[in-house]
């Protein structure tokens, strides 16, 4: 077959909110080793941060228009309208793209998505390179999947409507159930007993034997991670999910919305807000930029569960609006006037 013609394989990276998913393929993007890359990029949120995030990344191996965003969606739902269009942009790009990673939302379901590899306007086109489960390590090691469980046990004990299985779990099960690969990441937070204890949690929730790697901040070897060469499509209908039987997937159990504020004089004053917020609602995941007086830098303020990070990431450019704009994701419910109040201060 000659390179024109071969199918040009996909690493689906899937993982709970927060878990890591952008951090580690920004570590791919540094480690690409001149191999030309395209990313597909879906948030759950209305406002595209990952995409922002990765295209700061300036690598030369996946250039800005290498780096397509679906935001406001989830890919598992909008593989016609969203996904093979944006299938279409990359592999029309010149030089050809030799490998393609798709980041899915923190809360989609990688199996349809790896359906839709057999549908025809594609099969002959791409293949999954491997499924790549994202994990948070030290939310595991805490007994939680992502973020803050108790304030969240709080919530969906006063939302009479939340009567249903746990919807955090079973999206944390089906990307497990889906995956050829699990990175446990966040170790830099963990003892050793904190490994076993994450490990213990993986293993349980594992349906098969599968390779676990144990990294920080994404730090998996890129020939690794990009060579798992499965072709995981021929494989995925004997990997059983909770969603199997369901035929319209609308992430209902979930909720995500934005709050704008003006200019801010203190960031430390601002994480520490977003700190006891996420504290004392149990949101989910916060993420988003933020404008600090005087500053020609904006600033990237990001929150799991409770644990808040923030750094300048790049210049606001001068035809960007320099106001703070955080993207709250957390499960239906969610107090959206005691948020917004909580985060103004
Ligand atoms: N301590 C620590 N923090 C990490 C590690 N990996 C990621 N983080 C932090 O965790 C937060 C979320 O990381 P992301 O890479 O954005 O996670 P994500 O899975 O892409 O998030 P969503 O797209 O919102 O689901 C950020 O504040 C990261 O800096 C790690 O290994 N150790």
């Amino acid at each position: 077959m000659t390179d024109e013609l071969a199918r040009v394989p996909c690493t689906i990276v899937t993982g709970f909110l927060g878990a890591g998913k952008t951090t580690l393929i920004r570590h791919v993007l540094a480690n690409a080793n001149g191999r030309r890359l395209a990313i597909i990029v879906n948030e759950f949120g209305d406002v595209g941060i990952d995409g922002e995030i990765l295209k700061g990344c300036g690598d030369e191996t996946c250039p800005e228009e290498n780096i397509v965003e679906l935001a406001n969606g989830c890919l598992c739902c909008t593989v016609a309208d969203e996904f093979v269009p944006a299938l279409d942009v990359i592999l029309a790009l010149r030089p050809k793209v030799e490998h393609i990673v798709i980041e899915t939302s923190g809360l989609a379901l990688p199996k349809p998505l790896v359906q839709a590899f057999h549908w025809p306007s594609i099969k002959n086109r791409v293949t999954v390179d491997g499924v790549v489960a994202v994990v948070d390590g030290a939310a595991l090691a805490d007994g939680q999947v992502s973020g803050d469980m108790k304030a969240l046990a709080t919530q969906r004990a006063a939302d009479n409507a939340l009567d249903h299985d746990d919807p955090i779990e079973e999206v944390f099960q089906d990307q497990i159930a889906c995956a050829d690969l699990v990175v446990m990441n966040k170790c830099d937070l963990l003892d050793q007993s904190g490994i076993d204890k994450a490990s213990a949690s993986i293993a349980k929730a594992l349906p098969r034997a599968v390779k676990v790697v144990q990294v920080s901040n994404g730090k998996v070897d890129a020939p690794t991670l990009l060579g798992l060469n499965v072709g995981t499509e021929a494989d995925i209908e004997n990997r059983r999910t909770l969603h199997d039987d369901e035929l319209d997937h609308d992430h209902d159990d979930f909720d995500s919305f934005v709050v704008p504020l003006p200019e801010i004089d203190d960031p430390a004053a601002l994480t520490g807000l977003v700190a006891a917020t996420a504290e004392a609602t149990g949101v989910l995941r916060i993420k988003g930029f933020a404008a600090v007086r005087g500053k020609p830098m904006r600033l990237l303020v990001q929150a799991v569960g409770p644990r808040v990070t923030s750094h300048y990431d790049r210049p606001w450019a001068a035809s960007e609006k320099r106001e703070t704009r955080l993207v709250v994701i957390g499960l239906k419910g969610l107090d959206r006037a005691v948020i917004t109040r909580m985060l103004s201060g």
